[in-house]
């Protein structure tokens, strides 16, 4: 893994892992290509498959249908102070039912997310040259992708643990970034390791497994925080923002902008996460699926591009130490609930999920890239029981 800036650090560029030859061009040059190719040519030029287009096609104007209250649980954490009993079952319930959840009154401000959300735009505004100076930088071009994002750029910050001198990582990340952006992206790592240590508990009171059984591995986690930026979009309704996806690592805590587009599949339908200032989306992902002995749910969530506006997320993604293993607690296996799969290796689950993901985007295995984005179908080699 190559090291960036100054190494005691430990502030590691995910994407420079691997050397990945860019296509000298970005968006801009995709609308252009697009326009002057027609439509029609838009499978090919993206390599989408059937099923990634068939998903996009699909409910894409259904999806903002909700059943009265079935919709994506939207929880009060402030109830932390005054009903934790009721937190831990509201959480509980929506990470078994939906594998996600919004929380409002987390502690981190709504001023805070606001600023971050105006500071980091500030970045994607840059000129292009400028950006891909940044190691971890992907654009959508001809030639590369990022592969789980379609219409997007992002941009990557990853902070090994236990994270110290969180400040001089955000620094050396965009050296030129302003004293706002940096003190409220450093608060916001902060903050984050806070609200995860937090969830984790709470996780675990509602699963009845040892207090500190998920939290205890925070300190060690690496916090991945990538920034996702979706620019306007001539045709959402074929161009997928981000594809069908699970997230590989453990748990995502993800901010939005008030655009809108990010869904969650449940039941086979697709529901809109909608946009709430200040909240936080809090994901399942495929570890912490396998770390519940499948208990809770690993979304499968994705992105649709806005036609007339960019989009902005900012996520904090949470990968265990490379030596733990993600295995169910013995409170969560008995003989009515045996155990669903072998341990799994959170290093060598990352780095597989990594390698295929890696070689879709240099443009090869991608029919078999668009199952394995859907962690289960990977997480079937390891399964013991169906
Ligand atoms: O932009 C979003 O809302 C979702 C991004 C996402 O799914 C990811 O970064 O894994
Ligand atoms: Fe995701």
């Amino acid at each position: 893994m190559a090291m960036v800036a100054n190494p005691e650090l430990s502030y590691v560029m995910l994407s420079s892992q691997y050397e990945v030859n860019r296509g000298p061009s970005t968006i801009g040059d995709l609308s252009e290509t697009l326009k002057r190719n027609g439509e029609q040519r838009v499978q090919d030029y993206l390599e989408l498959c059937d099923e990634d287009l068939s998903t996009v096609a699909s409910g894409i104007h259904e999806d903002s249908e909700v059943l009265g209250d079935y919709q994506v649980p939207v929880i009060d954490f402030s109830l932390l102070e005054t009903d934790r009993r009721a937190l831990v079952q509201m959480l509980g319930d929506a990470a078994r039912s939906w594998g996600c959840c919004q929380i409002l009154n987390h502690g981190i401000s709504v001023q805070s997310i606001q600023q971050l959300t105006a500071e980091s735009f500030k970045y994607f505004e840059l000129p292009v040259e400028r950006k891909q100076r940044s190691k971890s930088f992907v654009g959508n071009n001809t030639t590369f992708k990022l592969s789980s994002l379609y219409w997007a750029e992002s941009w990557t910050m990853y902070a090994k643990g236990p994270r110290k001198d969180v400040d001089a990582q955000v620094l050396s990340a965009w050296p030129e970034g302003n004293n706002l952006f940096r003190n409220v992206a450093t608060q916001f790592f902060q903050n984050v390791e806070d609200l995860t240590k937090q969830l984790c508990e709470l996780y675990a009171e509602d699963l009845g497994v040892e207090s500190d059984f998920y939290r205890k591995h925070v300190d060690s986690s690496d916090l991945m925080v990538r920034w996702n930026y979706y620019p306007a979009c001539p045709n959402p309704s074929i161009i997928p923002g981000a594809k069908s996806h699970t997230d590989m690592n453990m748990i995502t805590i993800l901010l939005q902008d008030q655009v809108g587009g990010l869904q969650v599949e449940k039941d086979g339908r697709w529901f809109d996460v909608k946009p709430i200032n200040g909240s936080l989306f809090i994901n399942i992902a495929d570890g912490f699926h396998v770390w519940t002995n499948g208990v809770y749910k690993t979304v499968v969530h994705r992105v649709i591009a806005n036609a007339t506006k960019p989009r902005l997320s900012v996520a904090g993604i949470w990968f265990p130490d490379d030596t733990v293993d993600y295995i169910a607690p013995d409170e969560l296996v008995d003989a009515n609930h045996p155990q669903l799969y072998k341990p799994i290796n959170a290093g060598e689950y990352k780095q597989k999920t990594v390698a295929i993901r890696v070689m879709a985007d240099m443009g090869n295995g991608q029919r078999e890239h668009s199952k394995v984005l859907l962690g289960m179908e990977l997480l079937n080699d390891w399964r013991i029981h169906s």
